[in-house]
């Protein structure tokens, strides 16, 4: 049986396939504000995305992941606190099953109902499968959602949902601006982590951005819609895959912000 996010394939499973699940540095983790520090040399994040480069929007049976060219540098990442280039690969969420739970980070033990990443890789290497086993190989940008008013570009997301129901199904996407999915303030925690998903690589610089997004109930209710089942299995609601906070193991969590 693969990994998922049931009580007998779940998070608190994954360790019997994946042994670093209980590593030194894993994702995601519960940021305390009063606890993190401030560090006047992180520089501001320098985002720049095209899209054309925005190809498609697929349901991986995990979460709905929206796909990036990523043979030129046109979508990329540098700056904040990482040094290089790093290339947008792909953007998810991850969510709940009902508006009071879906984030991976916590913000002071504050769950949020949805939580966006943007998946970057350091051109260091030659592709985002080899960046992602090492140290220095990702850098995902973490979004908060918040319920509130209907978010406008989040609806030219939510229109594609309906096409791409179940597991496997993929669907064209095009011009998208991932740029539009970002808060008007970019001030953000950083911290040394891991993919949130097996293989639980401890591949990830982590830029978790202290202001979200909203998103109406409605909206988040169109997340639910979405199946973990394939076409033709009984259906399985694609709620709660998000892996729940992990012991800090003394890193410490930077600030980009007073
Ligand atoms: C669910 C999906 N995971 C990723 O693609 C993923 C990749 C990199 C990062 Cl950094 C993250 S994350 N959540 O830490 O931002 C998630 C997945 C994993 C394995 C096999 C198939 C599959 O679809
Ligand atoms: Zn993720």
């Amino acid at each position: 049986m693969s990994w998922g996010y049931k009580a007998n394939n779940g998070p608190q499973k994954w360790v019997e396939n994946f042994p670093i699940a209980d590593g030194v540095r894993q994702s995601p983790i519960d940021i305390v504000p009063g606890q993190a520090s401030y560090d006047a040399g992180l520089k501001p994040l320098n985002l720049k995305y095209d899209p054309s480069t925005c190809l498609d929007i697929l349901n991986n049976g995990h979460s709905v992941q929206v796909t990036f060219a990523d043979d030129t540098d046109s979508s990329r990442l540098t700056d904040g606190p990482i040094s290089g280039l790093y290339r947008l690969k792909q953007f998810h969420f991850h969510w709940g099953a009902s508006d009071d739970k879906g984030s991976e980070h916590t913000v002071a033990g504050t769950k949020y109902p949805a939580e966006l990443h943007l998946v970057h890789w350091n051109t260091k290497y030659a592709s985002f499968s080899e960046a992602a086993s090492k140290p220095d190989g990702l850098a995902v940008v973490g979004v908060f959602l918040k319920i509130g008013g209907e978010n406008p570009n989040l609806q030219k997301l939510l229109k594609a949902f309906d096409t791409i129901k179940s597991k496997g199904k993929q669907t064209s996407f095009a011009n998208f601006d991932p740029s539009t999915l970002l808060p008007g303030c970019l001030d953000y925690w950083t911290y040394d982590g891991s993919l949130t998903t097996p293989p639980l690589y401890e591949s990830v610089t982590w830029i978790v951005c202290k202001e979200p997004i909203t998103a109406s109930s409605a909206q988040m209710a169109k997340f639910r819609t979405l199946l973990f089942s394939a076409d033709g299995a009984a259906p399985d609601c694609m709620v709660n895959n998000y892996r729940p906070p992990q012991p800090l193991k003394g890193r410490t969590v930077r600030a980009s912000f007073k």
